[in-house]
């Protein structure tokens, strides 16, 4: 289906109405999102059952029309795959055994060894496939190596990425050594999900921006640089969506040094700054600020109307800059998507 709004932007086609999806669509501001995560139990049993990660995934497809749906799982499922404890603390986030020594890196098992963990990931990729409009996209995603090992080597979320970048200053074969490994691993996981359904990837960097001068070449660009290319390797005409949150001036290039399609930009920086410097190589995701979603009203509208305005003359895929947030109000996405589409 070639003729899909969000393959033909990615492919570098300027459409009079830009497509549109929300990053965490599926979620909790979502009153059908919170009774199927009740009916699962928890988030992640939610996340490994196939049937209801894909019913949570078509819930803002149905009620919104969205040009695309991403598969419902979570960047931390890998870890999990690849050996640590994971669990969720209730109005907290994430919580994971730690990898900090080059034993506990040792015991990791092998990238080829994940697919019995996120087999059901790949059976929820399979129902979107068959399930999902004509029309709409299937984005699979993984996280970055860098974000994802943020949270491995702290085991929790981290405001400033501290215990990594200590771990990257203290001990630099270990580091590097989970680097590689989650490199290796997210090209496998990636490989099965687009082997299943997915016609687009989606590389999450959440904490790209605390990589600073040549840790951001090392670390976040070159990373990105391998699994992109091996997955155009094993999948030629694959589009892959890059998102180096808060990189600043790292956005500039992004595209061309990593092979990425398309450059997903925060707000962190303004979607006129953005068009100037990195929609000039190519499609651009953003970047609405998701406050708005939980405000509306004419703000909504002003600021909505200003980032198609801003992002006009070249490929863009309409987003906000980061998730939607559990207090926004449903009635304000309508909004969102009626000002894109009706002007
Ligand atoms: C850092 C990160 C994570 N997960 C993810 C990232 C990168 C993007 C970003 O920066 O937000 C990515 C992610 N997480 C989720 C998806 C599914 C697709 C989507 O809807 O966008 C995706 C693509 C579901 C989720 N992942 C999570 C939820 C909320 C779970 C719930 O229902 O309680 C959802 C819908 C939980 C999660 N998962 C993670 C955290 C820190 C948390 C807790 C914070 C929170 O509660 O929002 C790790």
């Amino acid at each position: 289906m070639t003729d899909k709004t969000i393959l033909r932007a990615l492919r570098g086609e300027v459409l009079p109405t830009p497509p549109v999806w929300m990053m965490r669509q599926a979620g909790r501001y979502l009153p059908e999102y919170r009774a199927t995560r009740a009916e699962a139990g928890d988030f992640l049993s939610l996340c490994y059952n196939p049937e209801l990660a894909a019913e949570v995934t078509l819930q803002p497809i149905r009620r919104y029309g969205f040009d695309a749906a991403i598969l419902f799982a979570d960047i931390l499922l890998l870890p999990q795959a690849l050996g640590v404890d994971l669990w969720f603390e209730t109005g907290e986030g994430p919580r994971m055994s730690t990898v900090t020594t080059p034993a506990e890196l040792a015991a990791l098992k092998g990238k080829d060894d994940i697919h019995d963990t996120l087999s059901p990931i790949y059976e929820t990729v399979r129902i979107l496939s068959r399930e999902l409009p004509k029309e709409t996209t299937l984005i699979g995603f993984a996280g970055a190596p860098w974000t994802v090992a943020t949270y491995m080597i702290a085991g929790r979320g981290t405001k400033d990425q501290g215990p990594a970048h200590a771990l990257k200053a203290a001990d630099r074969a270990t580091f590097a050594g989970l680097i590689d490994l989650l490199t290796t691993s997210t090209i496998e996981y990636l490989s099965k999900q687009v082997e299943a359904g997915a016609e687009v990837i989606k590389i999450f960097d959440s904490w790209a921006g605390s990589l600073k001068g040549q840790d951001f070449e090392d670390f976040a660009v070159e990373p990105a640089r391998r699994i992109i290319a091996e997955l155009k390797a094993r999948f030629p005409g694959l589009p892959i969506i890059a998102f180096p949150r808060e990189a600043g001036e790292g956005y500039i290039g992004f595209a061309k040094k990593t092979g990425a399609d398309c450059v997903a930009i925060d707000n962190s920086v303004s979607a006129e700054w953005a068009a100037a410097n990195v929609q000039k190589d190519g499609c651009v995701q953003g970047n609405l600020d998701p406050r708005h979603m939980v405000t509306g009203g004419q703000p909504l509208i002003d600021a909505t109307r200003e980032v198609v305005r801003a992002f006009s003359k070249g490929p863009h895929l309409f987003n906000l800059g980061h998730g939607i947030t559990p207090d926004a109000d449903p009635e304000n996405v309508a909004l969102m998507i009626e000002t894109i589409r009706k002007g």
